[in-house]
Order: structure tokens, then sequence, then C-alpha cells
């Protein structure tokens, strides 16, 4: 029988965060993302941020605005998995939840803005991450993630799992830090609040759809704390 050969799995990349709302940086890092790895960016807001305050818009809006956002977009997908669990939205268990479904084979990627690489020595299990998934870190502007400016233990732990190489997440199933360079997406969630508390306008920082949703439902305007029935 002549070997028939088995295409490798494809890498499933998890674009995490409060998405409190998502704006345009977000988009930005993920139509890069998808590029640059030729891959499917499934965008996953946090139910619960184990880490922050509560978020202005609960998750019931903020998947919605982030539908809204990818509507049309090729290849950029909403995924709900940690608004289906009751706990808070701890990396290391929805990387557990994924595994199980995925298998131990399947190459596995967290998609991370570079600030949050630098808290990363504060998630919940950090190292077992790794085990269990490669890292993309996208450039932010403003936030240096070289090696010095890195935590010691972090700067020591990421040491030999850095790569350029998009193959390198291909090849294996987890364990690498692929660096995303990109053009520099300006624009945060916290703007983002500021700016509709302070009645201006959010027109090129958030898609149309997405400034029309924050205005119809009045979310974060100043004291206004909104919530959405599942
Ligand atoms: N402009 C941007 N460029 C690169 N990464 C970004 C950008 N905006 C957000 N990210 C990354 O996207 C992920 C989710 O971001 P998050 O939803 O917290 O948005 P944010 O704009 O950082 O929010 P906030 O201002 O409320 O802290 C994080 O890993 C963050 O680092
Ligand atoms: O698991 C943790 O301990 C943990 C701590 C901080 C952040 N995270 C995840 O990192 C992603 C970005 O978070 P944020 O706060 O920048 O929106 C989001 O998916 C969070 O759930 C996860």
């Amino acid at each position: 029988m002549p070997e028939v050969a088995v295409p490798a799995p494809a890498l499933t990349v998890f674009y995490g965060g409060t998405f409190d709302p998502v704006h345009c940086g977000h988009l930005g890092v993920a139509r890069h993302a998808r590029d640059r790895l030729d891959a499917t960016i499934r965008l996953m807001p946090a139910a619960d941020p184990p880490h922050r305050a509560p978020p202005g818009a609960d998750a019931v809006h903020r998947a919605r605005m982030l539908d809204l956002a990818v509507a049309g977009e090729p290849r950029l997908t909403v995924d709900r998995r940690e608004l289906q669990r009751a706990t808070p939205s701890y990396s290391i268990d929805t990387l557990h939840e994924v595994r199980r479904e995925l298998g131990p084979k399947a190459p596995v990627a967290l998609l991370v803005g570079a600030d949050s690489l630098l808290g990363l020595s504060g998630w919940k299990d950090w190292q077992a991450l790794f085990g269990l998934a490669h890292f993309i870190v996208a450039e932010r502007r403003g936030v240096d993630i070289g090696r010095s400016v890195l935590p010691g233990p972090l700067a020591e732990f990421l040491a030999d799992r850095w790569t350029d190489a998009v193959a390198a997440l291909h090849q294996v199933p987890a364990g690498r830090v692929l660096r995303l360079r990109q053009p520099l997406q300006d624009g945060s969630a916290t703007e983002i609040r500021a700016r509709v508390a302070a009645g201006q306008s959010l027109d090129g920082l958030v898609p149309p759809a997405v400034a029309a949703y924050i205005a119809r439902h009045h979310l974060y305007a100043a004291g206004n704390a909104s919530s959405a029935r599942l």
C-alpha cells in the first residue's frame, strides 16, 4: 500500500480579550495575524476577567459587538466558550477545554498584545500554558517587550521559545512564542469608553456598526452600568 501523506492539523488561534468594546486596534491585529499565519482567528471575549475591574459592558453586549465587528470579515470568528462557563475566564482552564476537544497533537495558539505578555507571569499557572499552546505576541505602540524589560523569570522561561518562523507554530502543538511584527495599531478600549463618556465621536476608532450599537444601548455613558440577556 502506498503511504498517504496526512496533512498536519491546522493551527487554531484564539484571540482572548475583554473587548470592552472591540476597537479597530483589535481588528488590525486580528487581520494581520490571520494573513501572516494563514489561520482563522477566533476572537474570544472573557466572561469574568480574573485580573481587572468588571467591564463597563456585560459579556453579552461585548460579544454582540464582536459579532458586528467581524461580520463580513473572512476568517475572523467569535468564540463564546468563556461565556458558557460559570467560572472566571482563566486561560489555563480554557486551554484544557480546547485540548479536550482538539486532542494533544493539534497546534493551538493564544494571540495576545505586547502589554499582556508583560503581565504573563501573573496569570494562573502561567508556565503550564506553554504545555498547551503557543503564544503569538502582537506589538503594541509604546510597549517594549525586549528581553531586558521582561520580568526576569519570564525572560528566562521564554529565552529558548522565541521564534520568527510561522512554520514553527505548525510543526509542534505548543510551547513557542512568535513576535507578530505589524504596522502598529493605535487604539484602546479605555480611550473608547472615555470618548463615549465625554460625548466624543468614535469615527475611525470602532467599526460603524459597533459605534451604532454603543449609542443604541447607551453603553459607557457616564454612570451607566449595562446588562443584556443571554
Ligand atoms: N492597539 C492594540 N495593539 C496591539 N494589541 C492590542 C491593541 N489593543 C488591544 N490589544 C491586545 O488585545 C488583547 C485584548 O485587549 P483588551 O480587550 O484588553 O483591549 P484594550 O484596548 O487593551 O483594553 P483596555 O484599554 O480596557 O485595557 C490584549 O492582549 C491587548 O494587549
Ligand atoms: O488566566 C489568567 O490568569 C489571565 C490573566 C490575565 C489575562 N488573561 C487573558 O488574557 C486575555 C487579554 O486580557 P485583557 O485583560 O487584556 O483583555 C484575555 O483572554 C484574558 O482572559 C488571562
